[in-house]
Formats: structure tokens, sequence, C-alpha cells
């Protein structure tokens, strides 16, 4: 995490606070704010990547359900705080990761299915020869890709035993992380509300975009029963209030993915207003104002946030499934650095890449490609190559990718950028925010929170309640704490852009004949 700080409570006055839970893919955090926008404390636990098989990703949802309420306990001691000091708690997600649970007993049917999964490739297949891929694209803004949550729900109820039934006659639920957290903060078993907001249902497959709900045609052709789904609400509205714990009787007042949570935090409230977000994916979304703009280069429509009964705010989307992730692989799999700042010492002992190109497509290709029968290489190996070389082509990686969702964002919405606003775990790599810069030929702004997720959270829930009056107060707290700009030399910038787009046609059609 970068540029956190735990202090105690009293260095910001008595309150009163907002808590916001950030359930990520990686880890679960929560994180108490006071007025100023301002971190309080912070508290953070990981959980188990689970990868039963090549392509197949896993949470166990009773560990991160275990998880959030430990991180809300930590951070609210650390601040040396009450229940009576925090106004709301704000709920931020990984998205698209699907959970059915038994309403009756709480249980998870299944592990969860994380975004990154491929299983569903070949039910997107069929489901795009069956019913076609540009219904998906019209009605919910998204192309037919296994990264959505429509179709793991729909795997799940073809591989657990009885579960259809069990889905049929009203005894399951389904949720996004959202509606896994907001049903047992305010009680599970014990009257949960089940809800999702409009972020979350925009990433299903299921929401039709212009409706803002459910969409019956597509439920029927994916055989998914509308019993399972929860109600579509707001993003920033009081959905119930904690039943037990350190946080009892507080109310929970927001949800919005991940990333469109962090559009919020970064204050881009107005249209061609845009942010980048550096952790184990990217995504870069930019505000298209009050109606959706159709993506014809790659991206995704989606609603970027929706204040109460105020018109929603849409938005295009950009998503790189691996980076962050390489990071980690690099340290995990591979063992070439111990933690993975180290990667950054590791690329500045060496110039350049030594002709080393590393395209990371390990859940294939995510936009503008979409394309899931891509798979990683290192492409323009020589012997020369030594693992520093290896170490800055991970990072070129992050770069060169962000520039193709730049160039496909300007194609289709016609804004050419200025500047990006970025945060996230990867910004705390210096080398990396400059080469981004160079590849982007534009500078890269960090703000003061690069907590910039649970801020949006906390934004949001914050407004639902009252404690902020509107998004002009929220924009005041946003300041500048770094940015680079360009450095390199044009002729430097398109040789290298053009040798990594070589290295992205080499991952293409690698899987042949998919499970
Ligand atoms: N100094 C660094 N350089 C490059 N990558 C980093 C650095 N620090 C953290 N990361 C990467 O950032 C990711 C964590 O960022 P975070 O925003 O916490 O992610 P998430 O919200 O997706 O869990 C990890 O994938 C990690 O490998
Ligand atoms: O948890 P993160 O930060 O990796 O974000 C994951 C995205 O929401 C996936 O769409």
């Amino acid at each position: 995490m970068t540029d956190t700080h735990t202090t105690s409570a009293s260095s910001h006055g008595q309150g009163p606070f907002i808590a916001a839970i950030d359930q990520g893919t990686t880890s679960s955090r929560c994180i108490v704010f006071d007025r100023d926008g301002r971190i309080v404390s912070v508290d953070q636990k990981e959980h188990e990547q689970i990868f039963p098989k090549p392509g197949w990703v896993e949470h166990d949802a009773t560990e991160i359900w275990e998880n959030v309420q430990e991180v809300v306990t930590g951070a609210i001691t650390k601040a040396g705080i009450t229940a009576a000091d925090v106004k709301a708690i704000g709920i931020t997600n990984q998205r698209e990761t699907t959970l059915l649970w038994d309403k009756n007993t709480g249980e998870p049917v299944h592990n969860a299915l994380v975004w990154q999964d491929t299983r569903t490739d070949a039910l997107c297949r069929e489901l795009g020869r069956n019913v076609g891929q540009d219904r998906f694209r019209r009605e919910t803004g998204l192309p037919l890709a296994s990264y959505f949550a429509g179709p793991k729900i729909r795997w799940l109820l073809d591989h657990v035993e009885g579960l259809r039934e069990r889905a049929e006659a009203g005894d399951i639920l389904f949720g996004t992380m959202d509606s896994w957290v907001i049903w047992n903060l305010t009680g599970g078993v014990n009257g949960g509300v089940h809800v999702t907001d409009v972020t979350n249902a925009s990433r299903t497959l299921l929401m039709n975009l212009h409706t803002l709900d459910w969409d019956q045609k597509i439920l029927s052709s994916m055989e998914i029963p509308a019993a399972v789904l929860p109600r579509i609400r707001s993003s920033a509205e009081v959905y119930g209030h904690t039943a037990e714990g350190i946080l009892a009787g507080v109310p929970v007042a927001s949800a919005l993915g991940d990333q469109q949570a962090a559009l919020f935090g970064q204050t881009c409230y107005a249209e061609g207003e845009a942010k980048s977000t550096y952790g184990t994916g990217t995504f870069l979304l930019m505000n298209t104002g009050d109606k959706p703009v159709n993506s014809y280069n790659g991206l995704l429509t989606t609603v970027g946030y929706r204040i109460g009964d105020e018109k929603p705010v849409y938005a295009l989307e950009g998503s790189i499934a691996v980076t962050g992730s390489l990071v980690q692989w690099m340290r995990d799999q591979m063992g070439l650095i111990n933690s993975a700042a180290e990667i950054e010492t590791l690329a500045s002992s060496v110039e350049d890449n030594g002709g080393a190109y590393f395209v990371p497509a390990f859940s294939g290709l995510f936009a503008p490609y979409w394309r899931s029968d891509a798979r990683g290489v290192i492409a323009g190996l020589t012997r020369y190559v030594t693992k520093a070389h290896i170490a800055r082509a991970v990072l070129e990686a992050t770069a060169w990718q962000t520039r193709e969702i730049v160039d496909a964002m300007t194609k289709d919405s016609g804004v050419e950028l200025t500047a990006l606003k970025v945060d996230g775990g990867m910004t705390s790599n210096n080398l990396l925010m400059q080469t981004l810069s160079d590849a982007l030929d534009a500078p890269v702004v960090r703000p003061m929170v690069a907590e910039t997720t649970c801020l949006g959270a906390a934004y949001a829930a914050g407004l639902a309640v009252g404690f902020w009056p509107d998004t002009d107060a929220l924009r005041a707290n946003w300041r500048r704490a770094a940015e680079w700009t360009p450095r390199m030399d044009a002729d430097v910038r398109d040789r290298e852009y053009k040798n990594w787009l070589k290295a992205v046609q080499r991952t293409m059609g690698w899987i042949e004949d998919e499970e």
C-alpha cells in the first residue's frame, strides 16, 4: 500500500468518521477516514488464492467474511474509536467474483469463482453461437467473456449437484462480494438484506444498461432463475444497519465495484475525467456523463455510480487482467524477487529491456482484444537477456497495456488524454510511473491518498448520510502528491510500442481446442 499511515484518532480531532471496507482480490481491508478524507487507521488481511486447475481461480468466501470482520475490528481499535463515532460504513469490492450461498444456513455452496477464472470460456462461446454476441453488447454494454458473473452462475448451477433445484425453490442467493458482505453485516440468516448496487450489477452480463434492471430475456437464455438475484439499488443509500460486532447499529450506506469506487474517490465527477488503478489488474475508467457510450474499440460500457435517486453516471472502461499479479508471479512462482517493491531495484539495474517484451496473457487478453485463446509470451529473447531485463519488461508490460487502452478510449470518446490520475499498490513504483508517462506521452499524477478505492466508498456512504453535503465538498479534498512527466524521445517511444504490439500478436491463438 502506498501513502497510507496509521495514526490515532486524536490527531484528526474527535470525529465523526466514516469507515470503508474494501474486499479486494488479494486482501480485505478497512480504512477509517475523517471529514477531510484523510486516513485515520488501516487494517488489512490477505486471503488464500486457490488454483485448482490451470486457468481456474477461487476464493473461500467464509475465510473472506472472517477476514472482513477482523479488519473492521482492527481498524476501529487502532483508531481508538467506537461505533458512536462512525456515521456510516461504505463497501467496495473486487467485481464479478461470483458466489452462491444457502440463505437458510449462510453456507457458500462452492468456493467463489474469481473474475480471473477462465473455466466458462466454452460456455461463453456456446452462448455466443446460440444467443449472439451483439445482443449482450447491446443490452449490457459488455462483450460475452468468462470475466463476467452471469456465466459463472450458470456454471455453478450446472456443476454443483442438486443446486438448480434448490435455486429454483428460492433457497439459494447469488451475490458478488458486495452482496455477500452486506448480507452478512446486516444479520445474515437473521434478516440480512440481499442487495447489490448498479455498478456491481452492471458487471454480471445480466443487467440491462438502459433500464438498470435484470434483463428477463438474457436471464432465460442463460437459464438463471430470477429467484437467486439480489435487488439492484443505487451506490449511495442506506441498505440496512450492522447487526453485531464492533460497529453494531452503524448504517451500511454505500456499495460500489472497486474500480468505480476509485473513479469516485479520485473525484472524476465531470464528463471526460479519467483514472487508472494499478493493483492485481489495471482498470482505466472515464466518466462519460448520464448516457452510456457504445465502444467500437474493445472497451466496456459500464455504470460509473449512482447517488440515491439522481441520474446514473456511466463510464467507459479498459480492463487489463494482469499487471500487479505479474509482479506477484515473478516473486511467488519464479522466485526472482523477494518482495513486490524489489522489482524496481532489479529493473533499475539495467538501462533498458535488452530486447525482451513480456505479454502476460495469463487469463487470455482483456481490453481491447477480448481473446480467451491468448496465453503469455516473452518475446525477443537472446542470450544477452538477464533477469533484470525481464524485470524491466514486466514493468513495461503495464505501461504499454495502458497505452493500448488510452488509444482505444481516445477513439471511442474523441477526448485526448491531457493527464492520467493514478492510484493503487503499483503506483509506489517510481520507475513504473515514469515508464507509464513515457509510454503515454502525458503527465501521470498521483493524489495524496492513493487508497482511492476505500476513499470512494467512504465518500459515497458519507453523501448518503449527509456527512458531506455534495461532490464539490469532496473535490476540495483531492490533493496532488506526485507527478511524472514524459522524458522519452518520440522515435524511441514509437519503436518500443511497435515491438510491443508485435509481441502481443504472438500470444494469440495459443489455445486451439479448449475444454
Ligand atoms: N513497488 C511495487 N512495484 C510493482 N508492483 C507492486 C509494488 N507494490 C505492490 N505491487 C503490486 O500491486 C498489487 C497490490 O496492489 P493493491 O492496490 O493492494 O491491489 P488489489 O487491490 O488488487 O489487491 C500486487 O499485485 C503487487 O504485486
Ligand atoms: O481487487 P482488485 O483491485 O484486483 O480489482 C479487481 C477488479 O474489480 C476486477 O474487475
